[in-house]
């Protein structure tokens, strides 16, 4: 059986980052980009005032000071969005911030330093030449990468695209994924409960809305009742995705039938069976497709199970297919508020824990009850504790790594 990471490694070798697509940049929030951003004029343009003020000629404040003011004619005007007229000696153009600095004018006096009176300016004081000058090119010059590809587009990279004219844009494709559901058990929101045997889906619309999380699009295909025609029929509508998703059927029951028909009927090429790790350990992986750049998660159908597994494998990949850098959720290393002992320490266990962040230390306290089929466990919890392969128990301030897979906590 795969340990924990060699299957995350088996799952990420085997995962490509899809191919781009141009979309609107309203629309490229959170996308990852696909193109190097490059700017297409000097930024700013030409110089300009950092203040509103007195456009001057250096030469004509010097010495100025509250006791000995230099006086300026007022002459024409600099605003936003204008071009200014020249400056003579002698004269002071009043500017704004923004503005183009007229040509002869090398410094700009705010106008808190200055008093108006009788269509002339009286400067109180000598600032350095250049100051509340904003340089032609103080930000960038025309043809620097502003943004390299690979770059997650936040609200700051969108206004970028915006200021170098970029109305659409590349980024990296989202994975369509294919859930179906399996089990003859299971039933699909709305039917009607008519046998004590018979259990409600979670799985099938947690896991979509795990997807969505991540930023991909999910598709229900329906629910496959464990017999082959129903099964084959739908991994058939699966045909055309990037990621088929299965819940339940990969144990080893007479009616485990998930991991044959992937192989009939997508060509799946299964990597591995069963990982060492609780709860998830039926997982099965493959892939399929042309170049085999399709995968395949057969995912336990346990609903703990089914939420960890998405968690810790489907995630990163699913991450990495749409060009993310960080694939991985947030994982800290925190304190432990109670003992924690279990009976078999052959598998890695992954344990529902809720997370405080108190005086710069992070707690973890298991929650609950721990069984695998247990989703109000998850609904309580914040983070999958830790526990590697080999540990028995847990004291009490021991550490544990936890994935976080709810960060909330840590806002104000
Ligand atoms: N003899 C063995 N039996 C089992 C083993 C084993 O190694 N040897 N592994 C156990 C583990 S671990 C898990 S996890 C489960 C996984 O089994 P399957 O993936 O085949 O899942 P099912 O048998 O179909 O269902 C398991 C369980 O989960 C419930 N379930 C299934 N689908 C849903 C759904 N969509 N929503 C809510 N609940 C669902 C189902 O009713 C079962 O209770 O196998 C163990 N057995
Ligand atoms: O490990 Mo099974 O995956 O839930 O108990």
């Amino acid at each position: 059986m795969l340990t924990y990471q060699e299957a995350l490694s088996v799952i990420l070798e085997n995962t490509k980052i899809l191919g781009k697509e141009k979309v609107f940049l309203n629309d490229a929030l959170n996308r990852v980009l696909a193109e190097d951003i490059v700017a297409d004029r000097d930024n700013p343009p030409a110089d300009n005032s950092g203040m509103d003020g007195f456009a001057v000629r250096y030469e004509d404040i010097v010495g100025a000071s509250q006791t000995n003011p230099a006086v300026l004619k007022i002459f024409g005007e600099s605003k936003a969005g204008d071009i200014p007229p020249v400056l003579e000696k002698g004269y002071a153009i009043p500017i704004y911030t923004g503005a183009l600095i007229p040509q002869g004018a090398d410094t700009v006096i705010q106008k808190e330093f200055t008093k108006v009176e009788d269509g002339k300016v009286y400067i109180y004081k000598e600032l350095k030449k250049g100051s509340n000058i904003r340089p032609k090119a103080g930000d960038y010059k025309k043809g620097d990468v502003l943004i390299k590809s690979g770059k997650t587009l936040r609200p700051p990279e969108i206004g970028i695209l915006s200021s170098v004219n970029k109305p659409t844009v590349y980024v990296y494709q989202k994975p369509r994924v294919a859930i179906i559901t399996t089990g003859d058990e299971i039933l699909d929101l709305a039917e009607p409960i008519t046998k004590e045997s018979q259990i409600r889906t979670s799985n099938t619309y947690s896991l979509y809305a795990q997807v969505l999380q991540v930023g991909a699009y999910p598709t229900v295909i329906g629910f496959a009742k464990d017999n082959p025609e129903d099964i084959r029929e739908k991994l058939k509508y699966a045909k055309n995705f990037d990621i088929v998703l299965t819940t339940g059927g990969v144990s080893v029951g007479e009616y485990d039938l998930v991991k044959d028909f992937v192989k009939e009927v997508l060509n799946v090429n299964i990597h591995f069976w069963k990982v060492a790790i609780k709860p998830g350990k039926p997982l099965v992986f493959g892939t399929w497709g042309e170049d085999n750049s399709k995968l395949f998660f057969g995912i336990p159908g346990n609903p703990v199970a089914s939420m960890v597994v998405f968690e810790v494998f489907v995630k990163p990949a699913l991450s990495k297919m749409m060009g993310y850098e960080k694939i991985h959720s947030l994982t800290v290393d925190a304190i432990l508020t109670q003992d924690f002992s279990r009976k078999s320490a052959d598998r890695l266990e992954f344990i529902r824990v809720n997370v405080e962040y108190k005086n710069g230390n992070f707690y973890a306290t298991p929650f609950g009850k721990q069984g695998s089929n247990i989703l109000t466990g998850m609904v309580n919890a914040n983070g999958l504790g830790i526990v590697e392969v080999g540990v028995e128990s847990l004291k009490k301030d021991d550490k544990i790594r936890v994935v976080l897979f709810d960060t909330e906590f840590l806002y104000g």
